[in-house]
């Protein structure tokens, strides 16, 4: 097998999607010839993936991430394209392919409802051929990380949604996959959940070099967990990149919060660095203005020195620009960067 665990290559799906015309008349037009247009969901993707790499793939809905994910674990086959993962085409060699994957998606339960989860599990062990062997040494070990014993004779319906996806996780590692689709694997879920969902990824990564790829609104997720980001918008990769590098590419902005000890004018600050990219806009609370500046040294210490000879402060705080908003800045301006 290549160290590549997923290879994409100019990865198309295109859905038709009919639409019905309205009353009787419509009806009787839609026998001979109906409306229909395409959908292009996915549009020409190419990325790999590692062995052993943490991917988020982000983007807003409808950008394509499920339909990718459908494709690279075989639920869907693409409209043109490549596609290998672990080595295989993925709806070709069906059976040894979901042997070597593990999948959670947030609101689809593999397992069984109504039985108790370790039932579930025993059950998944005969599917997946893992010998009694390789399950004690394995999912012992998964068991308590997860800290779900409690939970192994309780039905699934009984359980809350935080249990039930750290059970789902279990399941999902059971055959001890070197690649696990997540998909929203924290949505719903509270704090501590969440953080427990997190070291338990890490770890399960570290000790197997486990492939993972996650998809997830949640960009603490994403700073948690992934070095790398594949961004999506339209069906098409507009980042793909380190976190790091998105950052610093758009969160190029810094915020400075002066509070004066009395009233100031913005003529009296616009005056302070007149041939420099500092923007004041006045901010909330007496005596508050915030100058908005090019992420740089030189400026940063330069308007705080003569801020601070010119006025008396009380109080000042500088803000970087957050993760968060520099991916719903990316959404809005919907520029491509390599
Ligand atoms: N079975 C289908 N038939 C027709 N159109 C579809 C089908 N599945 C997805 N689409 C369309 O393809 C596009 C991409 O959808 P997809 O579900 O992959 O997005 P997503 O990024 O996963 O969004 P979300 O975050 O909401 O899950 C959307 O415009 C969607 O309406």
């Amino acid at each position: 097998m290549s160290s590549n665990a997923i290879e994409v290559k100019d990865l198309r799906k295109e859905f038709v999607a009919y639409s019905s015309r309205s009353g009787l008349k419509g009806a009787f037009r839609d026998l001979f010839n109906r409306n229909y247009k395409v959908v292009r969901a996915v549009n020409d993707i190419s990325f790999t993936v590692k062995q052993g790499e943490m991917i988020g793939y982000i983007g807003e809905n409808g950008a394509g991430k499920s339909t990718t994910i459908k494709m690279l674990t075989g639920i869907l086959t693409p409209t043109s394209g490549r596609i290998t993962v672990n080595g295989m085409n993925p709806h070709r060699e069906r059976e040894k392919f979901v042997r070597s994957i593990g999948v959670v998606f947030g609101q689809r339960s593999q397992l069984w409802w109504d039985i108790a989860v370790q039932e579930s599990f025993r059950l998944l062990k005969k599917v997946y051929g893992v010998s009694d062997e390789q399950y004690e040494a394995h999912m012992g070990h998964i068991i308590e990380t997860l800290d779900i014993s409690a939970l192994l004779d309780k039905p699934v319906r009984k359980l809350s949604l935080g249990q039930r996806m750290r059970c789902e996780l279990a399941a999902a590692l059971l055959h001890n996959p070197p690649l696990l689709f997540l998909d929203e694997p924290t949505i719903g879920l509270d704090v501590l959940v969440k953080l427990k969902i997190r070291d338990f990824l890490k770890e399960i990564n570290a000790k197997y070099n486990t492939t993972i790829l996650l998809t997830t609104h949640d960009i603490s997720d994403i700073e948690a967990l992934c070095e790398r980001v594949v961004m999506l918008d339209e069906g098409k990769i507009i980042y793909d990149g380190s976190l790091e590098k998105l950052r610093a590419q758009w969160g190029d902005e810094k915020e400075i919060q002066f509070q004066f000890s009395s009233p100031i004018s913005y003529q009296q600050l616009a005056v302070l660095m007149p041939d420099s990219d500092v923007s004041w806009t006045q901010g909330n609370g007496p005596n508050v203005w915030v100058a908005r500046i090019p992420n740089e040294e030189i400026v940063l210490s330069m308007l705080i020195a003569k801020v601070a000879q010119t006025f008396r402060i009380q109080d000042m705080k500088v803000n970087e620009v957050s993760t968060e908003e520099i991916i719903r800045n990316i959404y809005e301006e919907g520029v491509v960067h390599g």
